[in-house]
């Protein structure tokens, strides 16, 4: 966006191979959760209640069918879900050792479950997935612009930058946003030189967040020509490609996810000593094969250990009193993930920011036990893993697919000069399909198992 460029956003502190590596492990895994188990495949959120925080009148509303979202009715709702549902975490926690209680102090995330139970409704992810679904415009503009001005960070001492950014500011008569977060932690009464890492970090998963959205996007792009979906190379590259930061972006989410499970693990290995239950308010709630897969994914994290990202966050005490700060400004992203007005697209960005969150708290909140997690954030957080991890497979996918086009062009230009029409036309006509060739024989021999 305006600022990033001067964000020092595009350093990168994570192993590109090792997250390729880390993919083809737990390739298997991920989709025994997210699509086959009845916990990992449903959701609970306040979709249509929730009040947007930045604007009064929001009409924007899409009233595009790819918007829409099928809920689920109150039989149709899993009964892990149901029994979660039961448990009131005040009354219950010592029996069932699970701490549910809204504690501010450790949430980066606006959370439904707490502030508005009553008006929460059952999706399934499966049924509603993330793609194209044409909300655009004015709408998704502002409110891209006011996650990024108003909750990201400046780090360089570019004053003329900050001015210019919002100088340039456009919203619509009766768009213009509220300052969420109070007047002092306003991004320009705070030193450019503080924290610049732990600033750098909150940049970083908002952009790299943004564009895993966009790669869902193009990968899953309704073609209104030919009436089908199809992946949309020119509207990756558009979005995501022609950005080797947003690349790297969104990899570094992935390595931050990946951590946040190696901390799982680390208290998986311990709960196995004491006896105690993973998941709250017990772990009979999940089916075995869906227990089991949670746990590899955690145990194969830990082994990966190259993908961590070395840097330590927090760690002066300067950055540790600007940590309530970055709180602050992520717990605003995600209440402003209401304003987005495509139902689809306000599930997907709600549970990914609820995703990040979690991974936040696991990472930054040493107190924070895996049974202490509401079901809302541990499945958030296994389907943020998820959507990241088709985003990474998506760069591979796409990079391979410009090179190929790039290399049938340059075919066809040697083609162009070599042969008159009619043989031009036909070998032309061949090498355009000669992707098609490439990706069969790379298919044939399972080539995106091996990545
Ligand atoms: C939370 C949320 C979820 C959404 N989910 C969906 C969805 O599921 N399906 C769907 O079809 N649409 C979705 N949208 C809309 C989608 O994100 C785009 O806004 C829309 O496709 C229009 O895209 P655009 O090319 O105009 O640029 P946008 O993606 O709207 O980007 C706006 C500006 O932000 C900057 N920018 C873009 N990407 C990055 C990045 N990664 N890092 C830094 N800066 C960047 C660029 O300057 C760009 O011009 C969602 C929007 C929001 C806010």
């Amino acid at each position: 966006y305006l600022l990033l460029p001067n964000m020092g956003i595009s350093q990168t502190e994570v192993d590109t191979d090792a997250i390729y590596g880390m993919q083809s492990r737990i390739r298997t895994l991920l989709p025994v959760m997210t699509e086959q188990s009845d916990y990992f495949s449903n959701y609970k959120l306040n979709l249509y209640r929730a009040e947007c925080p930045l604007w009064d009148n929001d009409n924007a509303m899409c009233s595009s069918q790819g918007c829409a979202v099928d809920t689920l009715e109150e039989n149709e709702v899993s009964d892990v879900w149901k029994r979660f549902s039961d448990v009131d975490p005040s009354s219950k926690k010592n029996e069932t050792k699970c701490n549910w209680e809204h504690n501010s102090q450790l949430d980066y995330c606006y959370l439904d479950e707490v502030s508005s139970e009553q008006d929460c409704v059952f999706v399934s992810l499966v049924n509603n997935p993330e793609r194209f679904t044409g909300y655009s415009g004015d709408h998704t503009a502002a409110i891209w612009r006011n996650i990024y001005e108003q909750n990201c960070f400046v780090v360089d001492d570019d004053e003329s930058l900050k001015e210019k950014s919002r100088r340039e500011s456009f919203y619509k008569p009766g768009m213009y946003p509220f300052q969420l977060s109070p007047k002092e932690d306003d991004i320009l009464t705070i030193s450019p030189s503080v924290a610049s890492q732990e600033k750098r970090m909150l940049n970083k998963i908002i952009s790299g967040f943004h564009a895993s959205i966009s790669s869902h996007i193009c990968e899953n792009y309704y073609d209104t020509n030919r009436n089908r979906w199809t992946r949309n190379l020119e509207c990756w590259l558009a979005k995501v490609g022609n950005y080797p930061e947003r690349i790297e972006n969104i990899f570094f989410n992935y390595a931050l996810l990946h951590q946040a499970f190696v901390r799982i693990a680390d208290q998986l290995v311990e709960m196995e000593n004491n006896s105690t239950s993973s998941f709250c308010p017990d772990n009979l709630a999940i089916d075995a094969r869906t227990k089991l897969a949670f746990d590899n994914l955690a145990f194969i994290a830990q082994q990966d250990r190259k993908v961590i990202m070395s840097s330590k966050f927090f760690a002066d005490e300067e950055s540790q009193k600007f940590k309530e700060t970055f709180r602050k400004h992520f717990h605003d992203v995600s209440r402003i993930m209401d304003c987005v007005g495509c139902d689809k697209c306000r599930l997907w960005g709600k549970l990914q920011i609820t995703g990040y969150g979690t991974a936040l708290k696991l990472l930054f909140e040493p107190e924070t036990q895996l049974n202490d997690l509401r079901p809302s954030e541990i499945v958030a957080l296994v389907n943020t893993f998820d959507r990241i991890a088709h985003s990474v497979q998506s760069s591979f996918w796409f990079q391979l697919r410009r090179r190929a086009d790039l290399s049938v062009k340059f075919i066809q230009f040697v083609i162009a000069l070599s042969f008159k029409a009619p043989t031009r036309e036909i070998l032309s006509f061949f090498a355009e399909q000669l992707w098609y060739i490439f990706y069969a024989i790379l298919y044939i021999c399972n080539v995106p198992r091996l990545i």
